[in-house]
């Protein structure tokens, strides 16, 4: 399958459309525009929130932060729930969290029983087929087996760039995209950290896979024959210390995605190239691997999340997370940080990742007073992204989100979604 591609996105929509998905599109065009309407709230159906903390869907589609508006009581928060998913069309019983035999999927191994997949609670693609999952790189890249994990039965759409992903699901070409955000040894992928805010898709899901990183060359090369390895700069990244080792010399060069490197290397037959990637990768460009399991950390793990265009409805009868993004300005005074984290912390709410990345619309603020009237000191603006363990459907989360709010002049969460709880152990980490 082709990849969609960046440039048609960004120079014409409409040729995007038209290249890489005319019989497709053809097919959904009616019902897409039906849906389209529903998204920007032309639909009668509303809710009223039990106490009286009235909205109607589109609000909770365009923004869930409506939740941290008003405080509402524990004993309400399980109706509300039930209330907003059957507006959704979905019962309680309808989660899928469950053993899902890897012989009925399109990703797992034949044979094996996986344990514990997540999948999300957000409503199925009403055209009633396959859910198409939007990926960055080709086959054979990690993020592939991230969103074979996340939608077991779906339909990979490899994309060349993260924007691109983002993209397809905004213009109904892909249901859901799963994108990497950050890795235990190389930290976090900021671009997507970025796009989170720069786009209107909502986080659904989280998963982990193992990244285990094989080093991949042509049949009959040898290592000592390797003058350049290439692949993604998270993948060089996790793998720096064995590749000081087995290929000293060699010089080291990124790549889009770790899978694309090695077709790269086997489609131009290139005999002093070598890629670090995926044991699936070298299957699929017919590359040999020189070494097995050469990621520095033997726990080597990415998360990645799943992100659609519709919000899933918090809940309360598993863990759940929650992601917040929020920012800023200089009236709001000082130890703004401090009074946030106090807000989580004084409720007993652990916070499991914490990012600060540069202010988009003003990423430098320049204050006091210099000779000729202007100002001297450059203070650099953060935005700040916060993870925390609790569903938005439970009290303490609305109210420390509320708390939060009166500190900040913006505030959004991206999304309150169930976390991943595969057991460590039982992790496929050969899979991939
Ligand atoms: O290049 C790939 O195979 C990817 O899926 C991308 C990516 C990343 O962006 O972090 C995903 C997982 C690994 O951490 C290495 C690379």
């Amino acid at each position: 399958m082709q990849a969609v591609s960046s440039p048609a996105f960004s120079s014409d929509l409409k040729s995007v459309i038209q290249t890489n998905l005319t019989v497709k599109r053809a097919r959904y065009t009616h019902v897409d525009a039906k849906r389209v309407a529903v998204r920007c709230g032309y639909r009668s159906e509303s809710f009223s929130f039990p106490n009286g903390v009235g909205s109607s869907r589109a609000d909770w589609q365009s923004s869930c932060a409506i939740l941290a508006s008003k405080v509402v009581s524990a004993e309400n928060t399980n109706g509300l729930a039930d209330q907003v998913a059957a507006v959704n069309g979905h019962s309680n019983g309808s989660v899928n969290l469950s053993l899902v035999p890897s012989s009925e999927t399109k990703h797992g191994k034949p044979g094996l029983t996986q344990p514990l997949t997540i999948t999300d609670l957000s409503p199925a693609p009403s055209h009633g087929s396959t859910l198409r999952v939007a990926y960055q790189g080709v086959p054979g890249a990690y993020s592939e087996a991230a969103a074979g994990k996340a939608y077991p039965n779906s339909e990979a759409i490899p994309c060349d760039q993260f924007d691109v992903a983002f993209q397809a699901v905004e213009l109904w070409i892909a249901d859901r995209a799963v994108l990497p955000v950050e890795n235990s040894l190389g930290g976090s992928i900021h671009r997507n950290y970025d796009l989170l805010l720069r786009h209107r898709l909502h986080i659904v899901g989280e998963v982990q896979i193992p990244v285990h990183h094989c080093l991949l060359a042509l049949p009959g090369v040898r290592s000592d024959c390797i003058a350049r390895v290439i692949s993604h700069p998270q993948a060089l990244a996790q793998t720096e210390g064995s590749l000081n080792k087995l290929t000293p010399k060699a010089a080291i060069e990124a790549f889009h995605d770790t899978a694309a490197a090695a077709e790269y290397i086997a489609t131009n037959n290139l005999h002093d190239t070598a890629a670090v990637a995926s044991a699936r990768a070298a299957e699929l460009y017919g590359l040999q691997i020189l070494a097995d399991g050469i990621q520095d950390d033997a726990g080597n793990v990415t998360r990645f999340l799943m992100l659609a265009r519709d919000p899933i409805i918090p809940r309360t009868d598993r863990p759940f997370k929650t992601s917040i993004v929020f920012a800023a300005q200089e009236h709001q005074g000082t130890s703004v940080l401090f009074k946030v984290l106090s807000a989580f912390a004084f409720r007993n709410i652990s916070l499991t990742k914490i990012e600060s990345r540069p202010h988009q619309n003003c990423p430098v603020r320049v204050v006091g007073e210099g000779n000729a009237g202007g100002g001297t000191k450059k203070n650099f603006e953060y935005t700040f992204y916060v993870d925390f363990e609790a569903s938005m459907a439970e009290a303490r989360a609305q109210n420390a989100l509320a708390e939060v709010q009166e500190y900040t002049s913006f505030l959004r969460v991206l999304g309150s979604y169930p976390m991943d709880m595969t057991p460590w152990s039982t992790l496929p980490s050969q899979d991939v």
